[in-house]
């Protein structure tokens, strides 16, 4: 906080009983989540909508969070997810020929706390060794906090591992999905016709992925998280693809998994997934997942494909990770994180059947992912 602000109107309480002050922004009241910290320079706003935030708030590492403002063109979904944001200095007046709104007011109206003037560094730094921490977040504008309250608060949050929170961010009902991507991926033409019918199960997808996937010439039908092999089925798709989403994927999985296995034993159908999509299909071929210390949040990660040995710069969201010791007979490791050695891919031997842990949507590299959705494309040209 800088010297003329000097009462404090937001408060973070870790269950260890740390308490960091600030100034809040935003909704008012109190929340309660795990919290991570984020290290991408851009993308606040996608970072926010991402439905595999939900039930978490997000450190931002970079210091200017807000400065352009927000715009309802760039929501991966339509309200933001993530549980309250943390950041260093207050936001500024927003400054961007393509803001629509300031950062604060949308987070008031869609009710998301956020509080700045923390030392990201500090905290960051307690996420890093203590693991993604049990926290309350309050914004209270009279600055009135009840700090033993909060630390129980932070304490009775029951975290991640267990939680299915796929069934709160899926679509109600089964929709239709063309719009395709904005900017072209050097060297990739656009399809203007869809030549595959894909069902897309939505575990918390983005809206990027999609346009993805209509990009690389898929007609898309985006089903609940609930679908079952009929449901799926029923489109007679070409091919699948199973989205990204928040919580732990052992417990979505319990729904989930049955529906992939039946698809991996009674079709031929190519897959492809995406970060819980990933780790689902991992699970569904007999791997498990562990929950990792503080995850990977950012958009500079480095992910090596072990097939052609090129590094990819990744923008990366997941809180757990499948352990590559567990992969049966006949998966193999395609890719794998150059940060920490964890694994950021996987293929099914001789089956169009593959998935990744990073988000090949996001484009920080700015287009070195992308031919995983021509892959997948191919994949079903090819069946
Ligand atoms: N982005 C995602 O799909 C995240 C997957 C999972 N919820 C995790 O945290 O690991």
């Amino acid at each position: 906080m800088s010297a003329a602000q000097t009462k404090p109107t937001a408060c973070l309480a870790l269950a260890d009983g740390t308490i960091f002050y600030g100034h809040g922004f935003g909704a008012t009241g109190q929340t309660t989540a795990e919290l991570c910290f984020n290290t991408a320079m851009t993308g606040y706003q996608e970072i926010m909508t991402d439905p595999s935030y939900a039930g978490q708030i997000v450190t931002f590492t970079f210091p200017h969070i807000g400065n352009t403002g927000v715009t309802p063109e760039d929501d991966e979904t339509g309200d933001p997810v993530a549980a309250g944001m943390v950041v260093k200095w207050m936001p500024t007046q927003s400054s961007n020929w393509r803001a629509a709104q300031e950062l604060s007011d949308w987070l008031r109206a869609r009710g998301r706390i956020a509080i700045g003037g923390v030392d990201t560094r500090r905290l960051t730094r307690a996420i890093r060794q203590q693991g993604a921490p049990h926290v309350a977040l309050a914004h209270d504008p009279e600055g009135n906090f009840d700090l033993e309250a909060l630390v129980a608060a932070a304490r009775g949050f029951s975290g991640l591992e267990g939680l299915d929170l796929a069934k709160d961010v899926t679509c109600a009902q089964s929709y239709q999905w063309n719009e395709m991507r904005w900017a072209w991926p050097e060297g990739y033409a656009p399809q203007t016709a869809p030549k595959h019918k894909v069902v897309a199960v939505d575990y918390g997808a983005k809206r990027n992925i999609l346009r993805c996937l209509a990009s690389a010439g898929c007609d898309v039908t985006v089903l609940p998280a609930s679908a079952t092999y009929d449901d799926v089925m029923a489109h007679n798709p070409d091919g699948v693809f199973l989205s990204n989403g928040p919580g732990d994927p052992a417990a979505t999985g319990a729904y989930a998994v049955p529906m992939i296995r039946d698809l991996l034993d009674k079709t031929q159908l190519p897959i492809f997934g995406i970060c819980l999509g990933h780790q689902m299909l991992a699970l569904a071929l007999g791997a498990k997942t562990i929950k990792m210390n503080h995850g990977h949040h950012g958009a500079n990660h480095p992910v090596k494909d072990k097939e052609t040995g090129k590094v990819e710069i990744t923008s990366m969201n997941h809180g757990f990770a499948v352990d590559t010791q567990t992969l049966p007979e006949g998966v193999t490791e395609t890719h794998v994180s150059l940060f920490d050695g964890s694994n950021c891919g996987i293929r099914v031997a001789d089956r169009p059947v593959f998935s990744v842990q990073h988000h090949p949507e996001a484009s920080p590299g700015p287009q070195d992912s992308f031919y995983l959705f021509e892959r997948f494309a191919k994949s079903m040209d090819a069946a």
